[in-house]
């Protein structure tokens, strides 16, 4: 057969329809537009749809009360105050978004070469953590494990001679893991790429009875320029020296993101991350057909930052722009993605009922 699925064409009966009604009209039995001609239509052999629970929000917090600080390379993203993260939460619950994912935007003072506010009980994760729990119990929250919101170098690790350890470092993130799930987290996300991180937090997690804590693993995430807003919201990007080409993933390998992935389940991942998204998102669809496992995928800063801004410019349409990048993560094969697009997404899948 010429084609693997749908009508054979060698038993298509190839008919020359003399006289046919419409002038000039091509001899063609099949016109893929039919199934196009209108959105009811379009609606019916629609393959993908995006809905609110795709959605993970990550929100910056920042120190203080009634506090919102505007993200300069992130238009319309906010760093909040606590009790404004929770006004946050509560807009998420309403908007049917079922998780958030926190950062913060941690103090230059309380910054430190081992990144010790990291495993602060009180720091400004496990008070957000804490104040949402409390108002709204049954909306998820995601914590991101590493150290680079805390460290003065801006890595992700622990650093001697330059060189970031990897055995030192997975110790302080079990400690740092721990204190957010202690504080109510109920899903720990390792992002710092270090190897052997997932066995040694599910281990930390079940020895202190957090065995219903779930984990999702950063398992392939690159070193990628399009990190660069982030960086700016929790105030590294002009402390980070160097890379993270050690730890982080090279662009230009797929193969060795399924080996990551497969480590990171055989370590007790519950679900997986492919991050940044929209540049991966042939390594997000290997990902989903190799595992089957839950996939998500990170719309990260800098491509929020790429739409928001030429949206802004009136380059292009930032809703159907967003709303197209969004469903390209569903039709990659993922099962949810980490946007700060999230209230928006929802908003807009509200209104069209
Ligand atoms: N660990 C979380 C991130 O690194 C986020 C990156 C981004 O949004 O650019
Ligand atoms: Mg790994």
């Amino acid at each position: 057969m010429a084609i693997k699925y749908g009508r054979p064409i060698e038993l298509r009966e190839v008919s020359r329809r003399e006289g046919t009604a419409v002038p000039h009209a091509l001899d063609l039995t099949v016109r893929p537009r039919r199934n196009r001609k209108a959105e009811w239509a379009r609606r019916m052999v629609r393959e993908n749809v995006l809905t609110t629970d795709d959605l993970i929000w990550p929100l910056f917090l920042i120190d203080g009360n009634n506090k919102r600080e505007q993200v300069t390379s992130m238009p319309g993203v906010e760093r909040l105050s606590v009790d404004q993260a929770v006004r946050e939460a509560e807009r998420a619950m309403k908007l049917t978004i079922p998780c958030l994912a926190l950062f913060p935007y941690t103090d230059p003072s309380l910054r430190d070469e081992e990144g010790s506010e990291a495993t602060n009980p009180d720091n400004l994760v496990c008070q957000a953590v804490r104040a949402i729990k409390k108002e709204f119990p049954e909306i998820g929250i995601l914590c991101d494990v590493a150290l680079d919101p805390f460290t003065s170098h801006g890595h992700d690790g622990l650093i001697s001679d330059g060189k970031i350890l990897n055995d030192e470092t997975v110790a302080v993130l079990v400690r740092q893991a721990l204190v957010q799930a202690e504080a109510g987290c109920d899903i720990i996300a390792p992002s710092d790429m270090m190897d052997g991180r997932v066995a040694a937090i599910r281990d930390g997690l079940d020895r202190s009875g957090l065995l219903d804590v779930q984990i999702m693993a950063y398992a392939a995430k690159y070193a990628s320029a399009f990190y660069g807003p982030f960086r700016d919201a929790i105030g590294s990007a002009k402390t980070l020296t160097g890379d993270k080409r050690t730890y982080q993933m090279d662009s230009a390998n797929t193969d060795e993101a399924l080996r990551e992935v497969e480590l990171d389940i055989a370590e007790g991942a519950d679900m997986v991350m492919v991050k940044p998204g929209m540049p991966y998102l042939d390594v997000v669809r290997r990902v989903k057909d190799t595992f089957a496992m839950p996939t998500f995928a990170y719309q990260v800063s800098g491509e929020y930052a790429m739409i928001a801004a030429a949206a802004n410019n009136g380059w292009l349409d930032g809703e159907r722009a967003m709303m197209e990048s969004l469903l390209a993560f569903k039709r990659a094969g993922a099962d949810g993605v980490l946007s700060y697009f999230a209230p928006k997404v929802a908003e807009k899948l509200r209104s069209q009922g």
